[in-house]
């Protein structure tokens, strides 16, 4: 069987178990949790092992799922042989395979970003692997993390800062726009149970569009825009106001940030 341990059984760490569990069959899960809640939330929740030390053994896919700001003191206390024959995939936002490989000690590291849709089986997950990491490494973290969704590979890690953004952060900025939608629903006196089915109606049936017609987004808003109709007079507003453009600076933000992080994540290395 194939073990996968996740470190750090908190917000992310538990949704991506529990998406291994529903969508990845021959899988022994463990966590490893800094605190007995989260140990206690891995055993409950997920009928999972949880212990409080990292004990890998070869062969394992590991997820580092905890803290950037937590990795140095995670790495520090970590045996270099302990993790030799071991995948190990970051999910955390910032770290550097820089600081991944020179913390662990180990080539055998892939910087990842991924969403909480992997609960449902439906994240999108970018891997960029260190040079060094072997195909079959490559093959096992793409495995296990196509069974939450689709998986996304890039050579260059410096993508990662904008998947930060878009990938991690983008279920939220979606789930913000979706807010607004039903937010209007209910003001115009749509019950809140009404406004949610208008909201999911809309996510899915977008996505579901995009994807069938094999189109772009773009693709899909374009159409509905009737000359001289509601919805053009609606995005006129939006055009005006730029709201494209504060949607990429925010992204932008995001992204500036995960590089920030990385930077502090390089110095409590060094320290
Ligand atoms: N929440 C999200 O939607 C996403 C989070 N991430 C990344 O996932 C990581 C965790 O984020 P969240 O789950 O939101 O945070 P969280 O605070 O909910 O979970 C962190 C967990 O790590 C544990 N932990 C802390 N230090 C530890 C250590 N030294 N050893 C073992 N466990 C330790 C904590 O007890 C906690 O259970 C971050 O690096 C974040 O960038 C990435 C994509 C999406
Ligand atoms: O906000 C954060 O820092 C984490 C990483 C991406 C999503 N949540």
């Amino acid at each position: 069987m194939q073990r996968v341990v996740i470190v750090g059984a908190g917000r992310l760490g538990m949704v991506i178990g529990s998406g291994i569990k529903r969508g990845v069959p021959d899988v022994e899960l463990h966590f490893v949790d800094a605190t007995p809640e989260g140990r206690e939330r891995a055993r409950e929740r997920l009928r999972a092992e949880a212990a409080a030390a990292y004990e890998p053994a070869p062969g394992d896919l590991t997820l580092l799922t905890l803290p950037p700001q937590a990795f140095p003191g995670f790495a520090a206390g970590q045996d270099p042989h302990a993790v030799a024959g071991v995948t190990v995939v970051s999910l955390m936002a910032g770290v550097r395979l820089g600081a991944l490989t020179g913390g662990l000690r180990s080539r055998q590291v892939i910087r990842g970003m991924t969403n909480i849709a992997a609960q449902v089986g439906k994240a999108v997950t970018v891997l960029a692997p260190d040079p060094a990491v072997t195909t079959q490494g490559v093959a096992l973290a793409d495995k296990i993390l196509a069974g939450v969704g689709s998986v996304v590979k890039v050579a260059d890690e410096d993508a990662l800062d904008a998947a930060s953004a878009v990938v991690g952060g983008g279920t939220a900025l979606v789930a913000y726009f979706a807010d607004a939608l039903a937010e209007f629903a209910m003001a115009a006196g749509f019950s809140s149970a009404q406004a949610c089915t208008i909201a999911l109606g809309l996510l899915t049936g977008t996505a579901e569009l995009v994807e069938r017609l094999n189109a772009t987004p773009a693709d899909v808003y374009k159409p509905v825009l009737t000359p001289g109709g509601t919805t053009a007079e609606g995005f006129a507003l939006l055009q005006e106001t730029r709201w494209q453009d504060m949607l990429r600076a925010a992204l932008e933000k995001s992204a500036e940030r995960s590089r920030e992080i990385g930077g502090e994540v390089d110095g409590l290395l060094k320290n």
